[in-house]
């Protein structure tokens, strides 16, 4: 239970990647302030979480099940909350899709929203009425920088985050007068399960429906960028943690937080131009007329970033 100081977060999407090192991270607090609530749909897979928290776990740690896409599972957790008093509410659990849409049902796509869009929607609607009474608390936003800037073959992954976006600027004016923060986080490529899920998914996927070209383009123009983009510019989970740990501390919280300074310029690029076409055209021609030549950036990106070079210059030996 929370010492009456300490700050309860609730987090949601603990079993694994950025929800999981968001709740050690801040459950291992050095000052203790908080005590965190990490849920997962299926506590079977708690035991990575447990082993991560070690001794946090039981004292300023405890587990509660969660699955963001039943009305009944999520009024259920946050009645299992003393009061329900929730201080912070991060909205982490997410799923992706990958692939040209001629292959994807709209089953499939329906899944994508009832988790990214719905989920979050139906956290908010139960959490924010007993915040608004209290004139207080903060509400956290897993979104991504595809909530910002389309991205090729990530369609209805990027149209979830999108919506997101769209729900949350809108609200976060209203919640201000209550004197509750609403803030977005937007990584860019992160190395999770997430990233290996997709990978299997499409080595499964036969694509359905989708011309010869589009699976060629698909398979053999966007996977080995994408796969370029991630060696050379993907973050840890534990930089989104401590990125969220940041955005939750501050007095003045920003609501849109972008975790990695390599990816701003792509985003820029939508704001430098408000007819899109700049975005539009810059990753035709990124994907399409210069794969090598990105293949080549990517490299020395990667090279300079993980700082082999540097260490060269600097220690000859
Ligand atoms: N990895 C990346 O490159 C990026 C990820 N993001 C976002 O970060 C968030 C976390 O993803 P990440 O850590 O990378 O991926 P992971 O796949 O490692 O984690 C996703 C988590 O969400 C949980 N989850 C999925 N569906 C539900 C549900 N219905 N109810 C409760 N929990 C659920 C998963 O649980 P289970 O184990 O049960 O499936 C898992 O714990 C997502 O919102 C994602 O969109 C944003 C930008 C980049
Ligand atoms: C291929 C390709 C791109 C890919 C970007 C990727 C792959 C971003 C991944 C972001 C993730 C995984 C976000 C999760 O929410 C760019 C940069 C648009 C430029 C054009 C070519």
């Amino acid at each position: 239970m929370a010492n009456s100081g300490q700050k309860v977060v609730l987090i949601t999407g603990c079993s694994s990647g950025i929800g999981l090192r968001i709740a050690v991270i801040l459950a291992k607090d050095e000052k203790s302030r908080y005590h965190v609530i990490a849920t997962m749909r299926d506590l079977k897979k708690k035991d990575k979480l447990v082993e991560a928290a070690g001794d946090a776990y039981g004292k300023t740690l405890t587990l509660l099940p969660l699955d963001v896409c039943s009305d009944e599972s999520v009024r259920q957790c946050v009645n299992n909350v003393k009061d329900r008093h929730i201080d912070i509410l991060i909205n982490n659990a997410g799923v992706g899709l990958l692939g040209p849409v001629e292959s994807i049902s709209i089953e499939e796509m329906k899944k994508v929203f009832e988790t990214n869009f719905f989920g979050v929607v139906r956290m908010i609607k139960e959490v924010m009425p007993d915040m608004k009474k209290r004139r207080s608390g903060h509400i956290i936003v897993m979104s991504s920088v595809m909530g910002l800037q389309g991205v090729v073959f990530n369609d209805v992954y990027t149209a979830s985050k999108f919506a997101m976006e769209g729900f949350c600027e809108s609200l976060a004016v209203q919640l201000m007068k209550f004197n509750i923060r609403l803030s977005m986080i937007e990584p860019g490529p992160v190395h999770t399960e997430f990233e290996t899920k997709m990978m299997e998914d499409v080595a499964k996927m036969e694509y359905p429906g989708a011309d010869a070209d589009t699976v060629r383009y698909f398979k053999d123009v966007y996977l080995p960028s994408s796969i370029d983009i991630f060696e050379a510019m993907g973050q840890t989970p534990d930089d989104i943690a401590k990125c969220t740990k940041k955005v939750i501390e501050s007095n003045n919280p920003r609501f849109r937080n972008l975790t990695n300074n390599l990816y701003t310029p792509i985003v820029a690029l939508k704001y430098a131009d408000e007819t899109g076409g700049l975005s539009v055209n810059t990753f035709y021609n990124l994907l399409f007329n210069f794969g090598p030549l990105m293949h080549i950036t990517m490299s020395i990106l990667k090279c300079l970033t993980c700082s082999c070079l540097r260490r060269r210059t600097i220690s000859p030996n």
